[in-house]
């Protein structure tokens, strides 16, 4: 008879899933999915379904790690517009099944585990391609992923000044309530960029919200939201004179509409720079448009389950 699975909720996710211990995980997942064959990572383009009466789309994310020996498929919905402000715009969760006999092992939160390891990815991009001097950091966006963002980045580098802008100013005023440090809330996107040396979009728009003419020659800009190929979050004039890195080339060209409507180039995958075969252009404009890839998920799930058995046994 097979045992039943664990359970494992955000709370206990949250407490193992610290970015010293996952940054280390994702830089080496990130090399083995950009590997090929070689690299031993199976990971399928993601299953979109979209729920159009309620403006709303369910993904399905499989991914097999052959490294790690770790089998999961995520569910995750994300809706345009919350039904309730209670219920957060992205929900999902991870299944994490035995890779030799194919059990389900565990069903564990991935609203923690997507907000942690997108965040993680941002950051690994960043120590690759920021600019030498990166002084001032700028958020667009309030939300889930601006949160992780924030505490991962002023974690791992020290920024004089942290900027954000949000779609209302309410909303860029509570988030500056809630983080522990210092934030310039900004009444505008074009204030918030000017002069910033790393910006990070994590927006729900559908239209850019960042444009080139506003940028810093020489910063660095981690694009998270516009996942879909009909939504922007970055203008072309952008999108034409940056250096494009991605974390899945085949992803990216098919999911973003930074990439799919600008038809901008991608010049490589942050795995091939973390491998050393690509280079980090650090002294040119530079995008990482990250879509969020299933192998994240995966590595990120594994190290929450052995820890959750270590201390369960
Ligand atoms: N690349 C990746 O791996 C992942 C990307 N995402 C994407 O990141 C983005 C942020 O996600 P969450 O923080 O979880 O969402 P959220 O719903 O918690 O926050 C969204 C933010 O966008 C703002 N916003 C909404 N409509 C806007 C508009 N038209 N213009 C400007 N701002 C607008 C909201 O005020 C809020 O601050 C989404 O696009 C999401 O799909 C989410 C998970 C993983
Ligand atoms: O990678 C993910 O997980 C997601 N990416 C884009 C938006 C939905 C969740």
């Amino acid at each position: 008879m097979n045992e039943q699975p664990a359970f494992i909720g955000a709370k206990v996710v949250e407490k193992y899933l610290d970015f010293a211990t996952l940054i280390p995980l994702l830089e080496r997942a990130l090399i083995h999915f950009s590997s090929g064959n070689e690299g031993g990572v199976v990971q399928p383009i993601r299953t979109i379904v979209p729920v159009a009466k309620y403006s709303g789309f369910l993904g399905v994310m499989p991914a097999y790690s052959k490294w790690d020996d770790a089998l999961t498929t995520k569910v995750v919905t994300f809706y345009e517009k919350k039904t309730s402000s209670e219920i957060p715009s992205h929900q999902a969760t991870v299944l994490l099944f035995e890779p030799s006999n194919g059990t389900l092992k565990a069903v564990i939160d991935g609203r923690v585990i997507t907000d942690k390891r997108t965040a993680a990815v941002s950051a690994i991009a960043t120590k690759l391609l920021k600019p030498s001097h990166a002084e001032i950091l700028c958020i667009l966006g309030s939300g889930a992923q601006a949160q992780s963002h924030y505490q991962v980045f002023t974690q791992q580098f020290s920024f004089k000044e942290v900027r954000v802008w949000s779609c209302t100013r309410e909303k860029a005023e509570g988030f500056a309530t809630t983080v522990t440090g210092q934030v310039r809330v900004c009444s505008t996107p074009q204030e918030a960029v000017t002069g910033a040396d790393v910006i990070i979009t994590v927006t729900m728009a559908t239209e850019p919200v960042l444009l080139g003419d506003w940028v810093k020659p020489g910063a660095h800009i981690n694009a998270i939201g516009a996942c879909r190929p009909d939504w922007r979050e970055l203008d072309n004039v952008l999108m034409e004179s940056c250096v494009l890195y991605v974390d899945s080339k085949e992803a990216a060209a098919k999911e973003s509409g930074d990439i799919v409507i600008s038809k901008a180039s991608i010049y490589a995958e942050i795995g091939e720079v973390l491998k050393g075969t690509k280079p980090a252009l650090a002294d040119k404009t530079t995008v990482f448009k990250s879509v969020g890839m299933a192998v994240e998920d995966t590595v990120s799930a594994k190290l929450v389950y052995d820890s959750w058995l270590a201390e369960n046994k």
